[in-house]
């Protein structure tokens, strides 16, 4: 059963299409998830591939992809959260779900590329990358209640 874990939002992004092409907006510094700007890069996945699992202690991430689509699936581990336990699995896409996701720190989260050649998961973090703020699992782990096939 997939839930909807408390303060993980996914927020609709507008794309302005015309003639030559479009705008695919993404994230403004007024908007209401926004924790200030650290780093932005981007995460290219290829087909098929699953990175994962990640869990950020500090970091607030905004998720979007701007090439390809990607299934995120999270694990809400915080045992004083309403939602303590869920599996929710986010379809991001460049197209009908493109999507912003704000995702808070203390999530486990894992993703993998669902389009050819590759899928691009773009990344705005509200402080630098520090590879000592994560941690990570290796997808087959007992910890986490969900197995990539
Ligand atoms: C994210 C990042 C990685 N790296 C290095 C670390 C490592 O040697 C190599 C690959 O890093 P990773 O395996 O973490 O890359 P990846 O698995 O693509 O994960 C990255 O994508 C986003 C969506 C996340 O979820 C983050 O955890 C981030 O680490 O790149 C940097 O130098 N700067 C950075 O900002």
């Amino acid at each position: 059963m997939m839930d909807k874990i408390h303060d993980l939002l996914c927020v609709p992004l507008k794309q302005i299409i015309d003639e030559r092409g479009a705008v695919y907006q993404y994230l403004k510094s007024t908007g209401d998830t926004f924790r200030g700007f650290g780093e932005a890069y981007y995460s290219k996945v290829n087909t098929n591939v699953v990175k994962g699992w990640k869990f950020h202690k500090e970091i607030h991430q905004h998720f979007c992809v701007p090439f390809g689509r990607i299934k995120l699936i999270a694990y809400d581990c915080r045992i004083d959260s309403p939602s303590y336990g869920a599996i929710q699995e986010i379809i991001i896409d460049d197209r009908e779900n493109y999507q912003m996701i704000s995702m808070r720190p203390e999530i486990w989260y894992s993703f993998q590329a669902l389009s050819e050649p590759f899928a691009l998961l773009a990344n705005i973090i509200n402080k630098p990358h520090d590879p000592a703020e994560s941690l990570n699992l290796p997808l087959d782990n007992k910890e986490i209640p969900y197995v990539w096939k």
